[in-house]
């Protein structure tokens, strides 16, 4: 196991956030990063498109951001660049240019010592390694920081209620992978044939079928996943289910549940082959109430797939770090 860095305290997002709102006029706090990095930022997209009233937000592709400077960057704008190795070149450009154009940047990492925090105001240190539930600490630091933002800007009449669920769902996490170990090996054993396998959600917790789609599956495993929002299902891409076609669907406990109910529905009338991690099997409720559900989703989702690409890998003899071109390449 690597070693664990000191993590960013609830408190210090806390103090972090009352000096950046000091400075009046802030309208948009927006994120940026890579691959995995930059989906694990999309439940906080999620969580200010459903709560804030007037404060905007925005999830971009660093480099995106770096060629396509939206009107927004400026001295109005927090631009939270993520990096969990903090030596993303596209996303330690992202920090200087939101430096440059006069954003307050927040970077968040693994690594504090990292290149990525050079040109940032401020630095979101996240845990990785340690249990299933870090996994998800960067999502979750993000959130913490996005909802004391909300906060503090507009108000925000869920934060008691937020702050309930950060405080259990760690555990709610780590609980909840003990007993995942016996499906995920039926998973793997299911599809680890499979060059293909679609994969579907909705609400908060499309980030993570968009990161277990690009990342799990086509970087770490080299199987091809289309990604697919529960809600689009149904306006094409339903045109290829067929007897057998291979799924996996995120459930969500929260309000776009019927969305992925429906898709359910629809694959198993038509004998497609389904595999469902359904949040309301690991007691997502025990902490979060019905006002703040959806955003956490994706916390103990992306837990326990950790779990099942842990076993297609160790079933298909494929390694979650071999690569073809990643670290081998220099010029690309
Ligand atoms: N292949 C990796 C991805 O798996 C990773 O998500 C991305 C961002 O990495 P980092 O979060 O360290 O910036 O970099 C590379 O593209």
């Amino acid at each position: 196991m690597q070693n664990e860095v000191q993590t960013t305290s609830l408190v210090e997002v806390q103090q972090m956030v009352q000096s950046i709102t000091k400075q009046q006029g802030i309208s948009t706090l927006a994120f940026v990063g890579c691959g995995a990095s930059m989906s694990e930022l999309y439940p906080a997209k999620y969580f200010l498109e459903q709560e804030a009233h007037s404060l905007r937000t925005a999830l971009l592709t660093a480099n995106e951001f770096n060629y396509a400077r939206p009107n927004f960057a400026d001295e109005s704008a927090v631009v939270v660049v993520a990096s969990l190795g903090g030596t993303t070149k596209e996303s330690i450009e992202a920090t200087k240019n939101a430096h440059d154009w006069g954003c307050t940047v927040v970077a968040v990492t693994h690594n504090p010592d990292a290149k990525l925090t050079e040109a940032a105001d401020y630095v979101l240190v996240h845990s990785f390694f340690t249990s299933y539930a870090t996994k998800a600490a960067k999502t979750k630091v993000v959130l913490e920081f996005s909802a004391e933002m909300l906060n503090a800007v507009e108000g925000y009449d869920n934060y008691d209620a937020i702050q309930t669920a950060f405080a259990g769902i760690d555990d709610v996490i780590n609980e909840g992978v003990k007993s995942v170990t016996p499906a995920a090996k039926e998973f793997a054993q299911e599809y680890k044939d499979d060059q293909l396998i679609y994969t579907i959600s909705s609400g908060a917790t499309f980030g993570t079928a968009y990161s277990t789609a690009n990342f799990l599956f086509m970087e770490m495993q080299w199987i091809a996943s289309p990604v697919i929002h529960s809600g689009e299902y149904f306006h094409g891409p339903f045109e290829m289910t067929n007897n057998g076609t291979p799924y996996l669907l995120f459930m969500n406990d929260g309000k776009t549940r019927h969305l992925d109910a429906r898709v359910l529905e629809f694959l198993q009338r038509f004998d497609a082959r389904v595999t469902v991690i359904d949040a309301k099997d690991y007691g997502l409720d025990s902490v979060c109430a019905p006002t703040v559900i959806d955003y956490f989703n994706p916390l103990i989702i992306t837990g326990v797939m950790r779990v099942y690409a842990e076993e297609l890998a160790k079933v298909r003899n494929h390694p979650l770090t071999k690569r073809q071109y990643m670290w081998k390449l220099e010029n690309y």
